[in-house]
């Protein structure tokens, strides 16, 4: 057995103080999870929001809940993000919102109405888009055609939306008979947003789409997506890159342990010092 320290292994003495340590840092979790929950009670009601999930319990196995009791709000014309540690369950809320993960307890409104329960194709109806994390678009079908599989609810409008979304994209309109699997992945995700908009929805529901992209392809989708709310669609954004998506959002969620942790516009949970230790991290310090 080797007596030395190998520079991997923390000194005997070192243990405790990072333990406790920890169990500081899981403690002041607690604290402020309490407290966002009483503050998510505050909210308004269903006809005070464009989107509100109030007190969400979900989760995908029988008897486990991945989301606590999450509550978040969407006004007219917002951009607001979703941020949080690994598996705090952003995209469950994202899924959960767009029907793909039942509502086990807790309220869904659009509109002022109750969308807990319906279809994810119910939801397309009511003007809501949803943009995978992954597999968002065809690669075997052409620019055109996943296009055209976006607005197969209403095919006739096909022509019209395509030349609003190909404003917005115009590598849509310029590659139009490539293939997807042909495009960079930053390309796919113009298409996979595309695809999402042919619907001319009014709520936009993406999940990490510069996950995976280099920092220019990332730093164009953030500018897409002010695009696109600058042309009247409201959107929700789960990302990974906290601190960029901070920055362009209106507001932003923390979410830990399925459940919110702050709330703020984008800039107070920037700077707020809670956020910046707990869940920035590194990316603050960067
Ligand atoms: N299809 C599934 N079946 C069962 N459990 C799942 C499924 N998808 C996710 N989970 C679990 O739900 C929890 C939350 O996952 P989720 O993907 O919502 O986290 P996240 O906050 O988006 O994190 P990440 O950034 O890592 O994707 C995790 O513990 C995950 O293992």
């Amino acid at each position: 057995m080797s007596e030395g320290n190998d520079g991997i292994r923390p000194e005997p003495e070192e243990v405790p103080a990072v333990a406790e340590e920890a169990a500081a840092v899981q403690e002041h979790r607690e604290e402020v999870l309490e407290q966002a929950r009483a503050e998510a009670l505050e909210v308004g009601g269903p006809d005070d929001y464009l989107l509100l999930a109030r007190d969400l319990v979900a989760g995908y196995v029988p008897g486990v809940n991945i989301l606590n009791g999450c509550t978040l709000t969407l006004t007219e014309g917002e951009v607001v993000a979703i941020i949080g540690p690994n598996g705090a369950g952003k995209s469950t809320l994202i899924k959960t919102i767009f029907g793909l993960i039942p509502v086990r307890e807790g309220g869904l409104t659009l509109r002022g109405s109750s969308i807990a329960g319906l279809a994810a194709h119910s939801l397309v109806e009511r003007g809501v888009g949803y943009v995978p994390q992954t597999r968002n678009v065809f690669p075997s079908l052409t620019i055109e055609e996943n296009l055209q599989m976006g607005a197969f609810l209403r095919p006739k409008s096909f022509s019209e939306r395509f030349e609003v979304v190909a404003g917005l994209f115009p590598l849509l309109a310029d590659r139009r008979r490539a293939k997807a699997g042909s495009l960079s992945g930053g390309q796919r995700q113009m298409v996979a947003m595309g695809r999402a908009l042919m619907m001319d929805p009014s709520v936009l529901l993406l999940d990490e789409p510069t996950a995976g992209l280099s920092p220019i392809y990332q730093e164009e989708v953030f500018q897409r997506v002010k695009e696109v709310n600058a042309a009247g669609v409201s959107v929700i954004m789960v990302e990974q890159n906290a601190r960029r998506c901070l920055q362009i959002c209106d507001r932003g969620y923390v979410l830990d342990q399925g459940r919110n942790a702050y709330t703020g516009s984008g800039r107070d949970l920037l700077n707020d010092p809670n956020v910046i230790e707990l869940y920035l991290g590194t990316l603050a310090k960067g």
